[in-house]
This record gives structure tokens, sequence and C-alpha cells, in this order.
């Protein structure tokens, strides 16, 4: 999170919560991040992504759409897809980890899931197209008032044409996002930030409520979260389980 995200963006080293694995009380660890999240006033934005065998965050196949941040078993297919963090070697990756639950990614205000590759496409299919299911936590995303999966074209593989066509017509009809003004850095000390947002976004996006997408939001949800980084309104930003 440190390397790829928190340290390009002008965010205040005391706003970061990231899950301590190494915590003695693991449990407990996990209760004081629910509490966390509770006393800044519930997650603004929730950046997730998706397995292969289509969890959201660490929670397997199997999980409870209604739990909540807590020690887990990890899939032996995510040890596996997780070993490039490892040298390449499943051997070296943890068995266990923390994660939220999908009832904390539930409870955010808004998600954004970035699935990417041809591997995801068989889990986006299940997740877009049939039920919400604990076999595929992503699904979950169907019940969230303001959650999009943002997806290349790889993903989209496994997908009905005319699921794609629709949700590209979608994309279509709706206004390009604004830039939003560069408010001026807290503290100049801390670098700014260089996540670029363009102007428009080039891939598929996938609303939860459809019949909404023809009022999108404003401002382009990355856009919002930098700014939000910037001036302090966004507190905390989850990546599930510091993968990112
Ligand atoms: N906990 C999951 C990981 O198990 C998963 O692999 C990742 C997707 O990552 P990527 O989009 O880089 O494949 O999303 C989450 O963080």
């Amino acid at each position: 999170m440190w390397r790829h995200f928190f340290s390009h963006v002008n965010i205040h080293p005391s706003n970061v919560n990231i899950l301590d694995g190494n915590a003695r009380d693991l449990d407990a660890e996990c209760a004081a991040y629910e509490a966390k999240i509770d006393a800044a006033g519930g997650i603004d934005l929730f950046l997730a992504g998706m397995g292969e065998d289509g969890h959201l965050a660490f929670n397997e196949p199997g999980s409870s759409l209604a739990s909540r941040t807590r020690p887990v078993t990890l899939a032996a297919d995510t040890i596996v897809a997780n070993s490039r963090f490892f040298d390449g070697e499943p051997e070296k990756v943890p068995r266990k980890a923390l994660t939220v639950g999908v009832r904390t990614v539930l409870d955010a205000r808004e998600v954004v899931a970035i699935v990417l590759g041809s591997r995801k496409a068989p889990a986006l299919r299940a997740c877009v197209e049939k039920g919400v299911s604990h076999m595929g936590t992503l699904s979950a995303l169907q019940l969230h008032p303001c959650a999009r999966i943002v997806c290349d074209e790889d993903a989209t593989l496994e997908l009905r044409v005319g699921t794609v066509k629709y949700f590209k017509a979608i994309e279509q009809d709706a206004p390009a996002p604004e830039r939003a003004p560069e408010p001026a850095p807290p503290n100049a000390s801390l670098r700014a930030p260089t996540v670029s947002v363009p102007s428009r976004t080039p891939s598929p996006v996938f609303d939860s409520m459809h019949s909404r997408i023809v009022q999108p939001t404003p401002l382009p949800v990355l856009t919002k979260m930098t700014n939000g980084l910037m001036n302090g309104a966004v507190k905390i930003v989850v990546g599930g389980d510091g993968n990112y």
C-alpha cells in the first residue's frame, strides 16, 4: 500500500490504517479496526479487487455475506495468486490473513472494484450475471446502492455480448466526468498526488444500480478520492487486506 499508493498521494501518515497481521491478538486487532472505521464516520470509498474465484477482499467462497473484519484462512488458489508478492513461491505465502468482511464493504458509501484480465472473466460473469452468492462474494455488490466494477475488455470475455453492450451504452450516455480543480496541499512537506485521472474513464463501468447510472456521480471517483485525501475529507481508504 505504501509503495504503490500512499507514497504517491498527499495523505498524512496518521490517516493511514492498515490491519496488522502480526498483532498478538488478531481478534482484538480486527475489532479495533471496525471501531476505527466507526469512529471515522464510516468508509467513504472502498477500493477493492477481485480474486479469480470471485472473492472480495479476502472473503473466500463460503464467507458469510454478513461478515466483518476477521482472521480468515486463504483458499489454495488465493495462495497461488498472491505468491507474486512472495518471490513467486506459494510456500512462502501465509495461510491466514486479516480481511474486512463483506458487510464492512457493503457499509461503505461507495465501492469501486477493479477487475483486470481474462483470468477473472468467469468469476466476473458469475458475480455480474448471476445472483448474489457467498460463493463469489463480489456478487454482494449487487446489493450496494453505489458500487462500480471497473474492468478491462479481457475481464468481460465471459459476459454475454448483450450485457457488455448494455453497459457500454450506459457509459456512452454518461457525460464525461469533470476534472476537479487541484486544491492547495495542506502540508507542503508532503508530496503532491501523482494519481492521474483520465478525462473519460476508458473501460466499461458497471453500476450496481443500473437504473441510477443515467444520473451518474458528477466527479470521477478517483478524483474525488485524491481530493479527499488532500483536504482531509477521506480519512480511511481500505484496500481490503493491504495488497494494494
Ligand atoms: N484480497 C484480494 C486478492 O486476493 C486479489 O488477488 C486482489 C486482486 O488483485 P489484482 O487485481 O491485482 O489481481 O484483490 C484483493 O486484494
